[in-house]
This record gives structure tokens, sequence and C-alpha cells, in this order.
């Protein structure tokens, strides 16, 4: 029997973990606090943010949030920011991406203070992980190897494909499966848009990991029997549903259950690991800046 991964039972878990660590930082008179900008009106973005925030109140880390319009100066961001870094109750601070053409998207990255930086997406957060002495591991990488552990999935050895080659996923997961650390030690491909036959790549696999971002781009005949398969996608098509989409990954679900022996879902799989993960940042970060050290989960 394949075992489909709950992500959102993993997630929760996490999540009521770091609740003593918040009550340990607020018996210290430390409330952790978390910045997020959205310089968008993209929908998906949208969602995500309004996630975030929910998931800080029920944490009780203070959340703060600015808008932009996306027609504004890349300047404004940057100032946006600047004052957040300055803030002693802000100890994480977020822009989440994308950003507008006209933003330059590493100068956003660079502005942001490295100690806040809870996406991990600072070029000394990034220097840093793959010297492999992570301050922050972005979210959705770090998410994936925990929900990788709750499925007694273990990386050592293992030949882990990574699809996808971006900045927030594809990257730092490929250098995360080769630390020589729990939940690394793989032998690790990463393969992108150039790939010749990708298939034959990902049935080499015993572990793929779909971080592509096209709608169903993986199915069954591209995964070796017993793999485990971890679908980061989370793309809208149209459909003919209340909210005129549906929800699919990079990977044809039903087709590739066949083949594997684990699998996450869309949605439910990954999504909820990146904001567990972020809230995870988020009190190391408060936990470092007041210096008052906390059990991470
Ligand atoms: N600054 C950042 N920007 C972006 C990041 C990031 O980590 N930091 N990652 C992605 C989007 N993302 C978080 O921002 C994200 C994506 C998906 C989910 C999620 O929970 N998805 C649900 C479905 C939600 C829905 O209804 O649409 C699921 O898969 O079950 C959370 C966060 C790009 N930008």
């Amino acid at each position: 029997m394949t075992h489909v991964v709950d992500g959102n039972a993993v997630a929760n878990r996490i999540r009521d973990d770091l609740r003593n660590c918040v009550d340990a930082l607020e018996d210290e008179g430390v409330t952790p606090g978390l910045a997020t900008v959205l310089m968008s009106e993209d929908a998906a973005s949208e969602t995500y943010v309004s996630m975030k925030q929910r998931a800080c109140e029920d944490l009780g880390i203070e959340g703060i949030h600015r808008e932009l319009d996306p027609d504004a100066p890349a300047d404004e961001l940057l100032e946006i920011v600047a004052a957040m870094n300055e803030d002693p109750d802000v100890h994480g601070v977020l822009v989440q991406m994308p950003v507008p053409d006209h933003v330059d998207r590493a100068a956003v990255l660079r502005s942001v203070d490295p100690r806040k930086d809870v996406d991990g997406f600072h070029p000394e957060n990034v220097g840093r992980l793959v010297a492999g002495n992570p301050r922050f591991k972005p979210c959705t990488p770090h998410g994936i190897q925990k929900l990788l552990e709750a499925a007694d999935v273990d990386t050592e050895g293992k030949h882990a494909v990574v699809v996808g080659r971006s900045d927030i996923v594809g990257k730092p997961m490929a250098n995360l499966l080769i630390q020589k650390a729990p939940g690394g030690n793989a032998t690790t491909t990463v393969c992108h848009s150039r790939t010749a036959d990708l298939g034959a790549k990902t049935r080499e696999a015993d572990i793929v990991i779909a971080a592509a971002g096209y709608p169903e781009l993986i199915d069954g005949s591209m995964i070796d029997e017993g793999a485990t398969v971890i679908d980061v996608g989370v793309n809208r098509v149209d459909a003919d549903t209340e909210k005129g989409y549906e929800l699919v990954g990079d990977v044809e679900f039903e087709s590739a259950k066949e083949k594997a022996d684990v699998i996450t879902p869309v949605p439910g799989g990954v999504g909820p690991m990146t904001i567990a993960m972020l809230l995870y940042n988020t009190v190391a970060a408060a936990s470092n800046q007041a210096d008052v050290p906390v059990e991470l989960p």
C-alpha cells in the first residue's frame, strides 16, 4: 500500500511543539515577531501571505504586515525592509516572492538583515547553507526534510533527483540533500528545463522531488517502482469549481501513486510544511536575537 503522507498532520505536530518554544520565550518577556511584505496583486501570493499571518496569530507570534502597490518604486520596498530590520520587536522579515519585474530581486534579498532572514534567501545565509553551517534553512526544503523523516524515508546513500533549480526550492533542496548531515548524504541529481530525457533521470531515482512549476509534468511512467515522490508544485489550473480553478501538483498523482511507496499529495503535502517551517525559523530567530535558548522540534 502506498503511503500518502499527510503534510497537514506533520505540520500541525511541529506547530504544536513550537508552542512550547513560544511559551518559553514569553516566560522571558520575548514575543516573537514576524514582518511580511507583499508587493503583488497575485491571488496565490495574497493567499500565502494571509496563511502566514493566520499561522502567526495562532501560535502567538506577533505579525506585522505591509502591502505595497505593485507599481510603487523599488526604493519604497527597500525602505520598508530597512525599517523592519531596525525594529527590535521584529525578529523575522520576509518579502513575499515573486516581486514585480521592475524590482531587483537580488537587491531585495540582500536588503533583509541576515539575522532576520527567516526565508534563508540572503546571500550570507545561502553561503552558510552551502558551507554546511546553515543559520536558517529555507522553509520548503526544510519542510521536505521533516516530511521524509516523518515518513521514515532515509536519504543516506539514496539517489535523489530534484526537478527544478529555483532559488526557493530546487537549489537549497539539492544543497541540503548533499550535506554530511541527517536528511542529507544522498547522491543528488538536479534536473531542469534543459535536461534531456527527464524521464530517464527520474526513473533512476529512489527519491523524486518535483519542483518545476509545471502542472503534472511527471507521471507514473517516469517513476521507479517503490520510489518516494515529493510534489512541491501548487499549480492553479482552470476548472469548473466554485473558485474557477483547482490545485494540481507537478506530479500526476494517480499514475505516480501506482508506482510509489511514499507520495505527497497536493494540496495537503509540502505546502503546509512551508508555513510550519517559517514559524520554526521565526521562533529560532527570536531565540537567537533575545539570547533565550529554546528546544526546537
Ligand atoms: N518569501 C517567500 N516567497 C515564496 C515562498 C517562500 O518560502 N518565501 N514560497 C512559495 C509560496 N509559499 C510561501 O510563500 C507557499 C506555497 C504553498 C503553500 C500551501 O500551504 N499550499 C497549500 C494550498 C494553498 C492554497 O489553497 O492555495 C497546500 O499545498 O496544501 C504555502 C506557502 C513562493 N513564494
